[in-house]
C-alpha cells in the first residue's frame, strides 16, 4: 500500500503495529540516543478505562494518536497539538459471550491504519473500517463465528488495496485461515485455509514448495486421520510480514488441535507452518513446516522479520522466525531454502537440533528426544521435565532487529513444564484441549523465568543476554540512537545499549507491561510511548482474578509471585527528553 510505504519510511508516524512491513521493529529516530536516553521523562499519560491485559501500541498519523484497549476494544483518537485530548471514541458493541471462547487474556494487539481508515479487529471477529478524521464506521464485516470457537486478538496488515486479516481458536479446533478483505469496501477477496484439501488453501501442488520440492496434491489430507483436519487448529493469530518488492505475505500458522497428540496421527499439516503468500491470489509459494505432529502447543505465529544480509558472501533476502519451541531459523523468503536453524533458548530438550541435511529423507525435521514425547506411554500420564513449556521460549511478543548491529533483539521466556495429555471430544465451540500443564522455571536461572538477548542469526549465537525476573511478554523496540525498549511485567519500561546490552534508563509504569515499545515524532520533538496493563497468557492469573493454581494451562501458578510487583491497570505513558534538549 502506497501510503502505509511514504508513512513507514521516516519513522515520524506509526501506522503499522510490526513498525514497518518487514517486521523489524527498528525506527530511524535518533533524537533519543544512547548518550541521552537517561534523561528521558513522562511527557503525559492517558488511562483507557480498561482493566485487561494491554498488548499492541497505539498509533500515530499526523497529529493524532490512535488508542485501543483489551475487551471491549474501544479506540480513542487523541489530538496530540492538544494536549492528549479526545477528538472522538468509537466504542463497539460486542456480545460479552466471545471472553468465554479466548483462551490467552482478552487481548487486542492494535489497529492499523491506511488511505484515511483506521482498521480495527475486534475480540468478536468484526472488522471495522473507521474514517480517521471522524471516527465514523465506513464498513465492517464478520471474519468468523464465535459461537464455533473463533475470535480475534490479532492486528491487521492493510497491503496495496487488500486488508490481510487472520483468526483465533486453535484451542477450540477453529480450522485457521487467512483472509483478504477489499480495503475500501470490505468484501472479502481470497481466503486460505491452513488445513485441507489444496484448493481450500489456495495451494498448487505443482509450483508451492516446502524445501525447494513441489508439496504434490493432498499435502495436508494425507496428514490427517481422516476428516479431522477439519477441527485441526493452524490459527492465524500472529503477526504478518510482507515483501513488496517480492509481492509475498509471510506468515506462521498455530498448533494443532487437540494438544493431546495421541488423538490426532500423522504431520498435522500445515500447522506450526511458515507461509508465504503471493499478496493478489493468496496462493502460496513455499511453506515450511516446523514442528511436524507437535506434542507440545508449540504454536508457530511468531513474527517473521525480514532483513538482508550476506549469506556466504551473498547479499541474501532473509526471513528469521524465533520459534515457540526454541529454535531461532533463517530461510531465504524468495525460495524458501532454509539456511540456518538452532537453538536460541539452550535448555530446550525436546529435539536435539534441526536436521540440514539436503540429502536426508528426513531433511528440515527436527531431531526430536524420545524421552520428551507426550505420547510414547498414552493419554493420561505425566510426562515431566519438557523445555520449553507450551508458552514457549519466546511467546506472540516481537523481538526487534538494528540494521546497525545486524542483531536480533529477543524478548523470552525459560519455562519448562510436566504435560498430562487427555482424551477430549470435539464439541462447537468448546474448549478442545486436552492437556493438563504445570509449568516451573528453565534449570539454571536461579529461579528467573525469563530474559533479553542480541541474537546474530547468521552465526547462531547471543552476543548478551540479560536476565529478566519474570518472562519478557513485551515486544522490543531498536531505534538509530543505538538502543533497544522492551517491557516487563513489573511494569518497567527499560532502555539498554543495543551493542552491550547495558541497562541506560528505567521508569515503572503503573501496571505490568505487555504490550509494544513505539516512537513517533511530534512537533520536532521524538517521543517514546508505551501501553501498561498486566496480563496475556502470563499475566492471566491477575487478569481474570483466577484462584486455582491450575487455571490458565498452568499459567495462574506459574506467575502467582507476579500479584507482589504490580496490579490491573490500563494506561498508556508517553516519555520524551526534557523540552529544550
Ligand atoms: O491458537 C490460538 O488460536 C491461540 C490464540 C491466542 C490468542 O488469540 O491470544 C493465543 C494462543 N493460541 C497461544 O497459544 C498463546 O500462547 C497465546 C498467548 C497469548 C497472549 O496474548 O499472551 N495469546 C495466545
Amino acid at each position: 500500500n502506497g501510503d502505509v510505504l511514504k508513512r513507514t519510511a521516516t519513522g515520524a508516524e506509526q501506522v503499522l503495529q510490526t513498525v514497518d512491513y518487514a517486521n523489524t521493529r527498528f525506527s530511524p529516530l535518533r533524537q533519543i540516543d544512547a548518550g541521552n536516553v537517561s534523561r528521558l521523562q513522562v511527557a503525559w499519560t492517558f488511562s483507557t478505562g480498561v482493566l485487561r491485559g494491554h498488548e499492541g501500541a497505539p498509533l500515530v498519523v499526523g497529529d493524532v494518536m490512535y488508542v485501543h484497549t483489551p475487551f471491549p476494544n474501544v479506540v480513542y483518537a487523541l489530538d496530540l497539538k492538544n494536549e492528549g485530548r479526545i477528538l472522538w471514541k468509537y466504542e463497539p458493541r460486542q456480545k460479552k459471550d466471545v471472553a468465554a471462547v479466548m483462551c490467552c487474556d482478552l487481548v487486542n494487539r492494535g489497529l492499523a491504519y491506511a488511505d484515511g481508515l483506521v482498521f480495527l479487529h475486534q475480540a468478536d471477529t468484526t472488522i471495522v473500517a473507521l474514517d480517521a478524521k471522524t471516527g465514523a464506521k465506513r464498513w465492517s464485516v464478520a471474519n468468523g463465528d464465535p459461537a464455533l470457537g473463533a475470535s480475534n486478538t490479532a492486528t491487521v496488515m492493510p497491503v496495496k488495496d487488500k486488508l490481510i486479516v487472520g483468526i483465533s481458536g486453535a484451542e477450540a479446533g477453529v480450522r485457521g485461515h487467512l483472509s483478504a478483505y477489499d480495503l475500501k469496501a470490505g468484501h472479502l477477496v481470497w481466503r486460505a485455509y491452513s488445513t485441507g484439501p489444496d484448493a481450500e488453501m489456495l495451494f498448487d501442488p505443482e509450483k508451492t514448495t516446502e524445501l525447494g520440492k513441489p508439496v504434490g496434491r493432498d499435502s495436508s489430507l494425507k496428514s490427517w486421520s481422516g476428516d479431522q483436519w477439519k477441527i485441526g487448529g493452524g490459527a492465524t493469530w500472529g503477526w504478518f510480514a510482507y515483501d513488496p518488492k517480492l509481492n509475498l505475505v509471510y506468515y506462521g500458522t498455530a498448533n494443532p488441535a487437540t494438544w493431546n497428540p495421541t488423538q490426532r496421527p500423522g504431520d498435522n499439516r500445515w500447522s506450526d507452518t511458515i507461509i508465504a503468500r503471493d499478496a493478489d491470489t493468496g496462493v502460496a509459494r513455499w511453506v515450511y513446516q516446523m514442528t511436524p505432529h507437535d506434542e507440545w502447543d508449540y504454536d508457530g505465529v511468531n513474527e517473521m522479520i525480514l532483513t538482508e544480509q550476506e549469506v556466504d558472501g551473498k547479499p541474501t533476502p532473509l526471513l528469521t522466525h524465533f520459534d515457540r519451541n526454541g529454535f531461532a531459523y533463517t530461510l531465504n523468503r524468495e525460495t524458501g531454502a532454509l539456511l540456518r536453524a538452532g537453538k536460541y533458548e539452550t535448555t530446550a530438550n525436546w529435539a536435539s537440533g534441526i536436521n540440514l541435511d539436503p540429502q536426508s529423507p528426513t531433511y528440515g525435521r527436527p531431531k526430536r528426544d524420545p524421552a520428551y514425547s507426550t505420547e510414547r506411554e498414552g493419554e493420561d500420564v505425566t510426562y515431566t521435565g519438557i523445555c520449553p513449556s507450551s508458552l514457549g521460549a519466546k511467546n506472540q511478543q516481537p523481538a526487534a532487529f538494528s540494521p546497525q548491529t545486524r542483531l536480533f533483539y529477543v524478548p523470552v521466556t525459560r519455562m519448562c513444564m510436566d504435560y498430562e495429555p487427555f482424551h477430549v471430544d470435539y464439541v462447537p465451540g468448546q474448549p478442545y484441549v486436552g492437556a493438563t500443564l504445570s509449568m516451573h522455571p528453565a534449570p539454571g536461572n536461579e529461579g528467573s523465568t525469563g530474559g533479553f538477548l542480541a541474537w546474530d542469526a547468521l552465526k547462531g549465537e547471543a552476543v548478551w543476554s540479560k536476565p529478566e525476573l519474570f518472562s519478557v511478554w513485551s515486544g522490543a523496540l531498536a531505534t538509530a540512537g543505538g538502543i533497544v525498549f522492551y517491557g516487563t511485567l513489573e511494569g518497567w519500561l527499560k532502555a539498554v545499549d543495543a551493542k552491550t546490552g547495558q541497562e541506560l534508563y528505567r521508569f515503572k509504569t503503573p501496571s505490568g507491561i505487555v504490550g509494544n515499545v513505539t516512537t513517533f515524532m511530534q512537533g520536532g520533538r521524538q517521543y517514546v510511548a508505551v501501553l501498561s496493563g498486566v496480563g496475556g497468557w502470563a499475566g492471566i492469573g491477575l487478569a481474570a482474578g483466577l484462584s486455582d493454581p491450575g487455571d490458565g494451562s498452568g499459567a495462574n501458578e506459574a506467575y502467582a509471585a507476579l500479584n507482589q510487583y504490580t496490579a490491573l491497570g490500563g494506561q498508556l505513558t508517553v516519555f520524551a527528553l526534557p523540552k529544550g534538549e
